[in-house]
């Protein structure tokens, strides 16, 4: 048995994590901490594993927590920058039996688009990406849509492409969207929707487009199980669950 601690336990993603524990036969629930409780008490269940599922602000230091309380992580809350990253990779040093994965997405369609658009992206001329979520979502652009940027640019660099074409020269509203690492990021919230990506690819004559829908937020259990299964398996930091798959 895993022993498991949710953070965020009574968020949206959080309470979807504590039913799909509570199904799991060789996991058990330790800890369900929501904002007025810690990672303290976590560690006083005797949690192996924690999954995080809580906000932008918070989990940076609920994760270094982790890594003082000796509890292997699996996070799903975005907003992590780089820097934030290296801050994780060097605490891992002094306990480098433990296993970290930040996974923007796991949602198995929305990991293989990734991959996917990636692969795409060196073939097309132009590349754009538009996410759709639900309005109660606070952070923008999504983590899926700039680790799919972050993918997609560091292909094409590698491939020797420089950046799509695009003549805006005027542009006072914003309206050609974010820009992370050269690719345009564009982020509509709508009433009815939950997670939903799409890669637009154009050429001369042609467009291909990759589309994920998580319709429901079930469509994330399997990947934050596979996360928390394998964690223990996987020392240091890992990003993106692509990580954990054999792909
Ligand atoms: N990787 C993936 O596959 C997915 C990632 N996400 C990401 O997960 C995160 C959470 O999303 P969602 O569940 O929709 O958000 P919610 O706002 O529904 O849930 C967040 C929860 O975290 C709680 N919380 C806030 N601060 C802390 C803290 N310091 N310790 C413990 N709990 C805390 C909040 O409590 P309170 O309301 O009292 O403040 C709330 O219950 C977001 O960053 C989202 O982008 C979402 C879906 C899939
Ligand atoms: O807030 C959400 O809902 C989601 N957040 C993640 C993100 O920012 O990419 C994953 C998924 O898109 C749902």
């Amino acid at each position: 048995m895993i022993s498991v601690a949710v953070l965020g336990a009574s968020g949206r993603m959080g309470s979807h994590v504590i039913e799909a524990v509570n199904g799991a036969p060789d996991l058990e629930l330790a800890a369900a901490v929501d904002h007025d409780g810690s990672v303290a008490d976590a560690a006083r269940a005797g949690a192996q594993v924690a999954v995080d599922f809580t906000v932008p602000s918070a989990t940076e230091a609920n994760v270094h927590a982790l890594i003082d309380a000796g509890i292997h992580a699996v996070v799903g809350t975005t907003g992590w920058t780089e820097e934030a990253l290296l801050r994780v990779e060097e605490h891992l040093k002094e306990r480098p039996e433990l296993g970290v994965l930040i996974a923007p997405n796991f949602a198995l369609g929305a990991v293989l688009s990734m991959r996917f658009a990636a692969a795409a992206a060196r073939y097309f001329e132009s590349v754009e990406i538009v996410e759709l979520h639900h309005p109660d979502k606070v952070d923008a652009p999504s983590g899926t849509a700039t680790h799919t940027a972050m993918g997609i640019a560091a292909a094409r660099a590698a491939a020797g492409i420089g950046p799509s074409p695009d003549a805006t020269t005027h542009d006072p509203e914003g309206a050609r969207g974010a820009v992370i690492e050269g690719v345009h990021v564009h982020a509509v919230r709508l009433r009815g929707l939950v997670a939903h990506e799409e890669i637009l690819l154009g050429n001369p004559g042609e467009q291909l487009t990759i589309r994920t829908d998580s319709f429901d937020r079930v469509s994330f259990m399997p990947g934050v199980l596979l996360g928390v299964r394998e964690v223990a398996r996987h020392p240091g930091l890992t990003v993106g669950l692509d990580g954990y798959m054999a792909l």
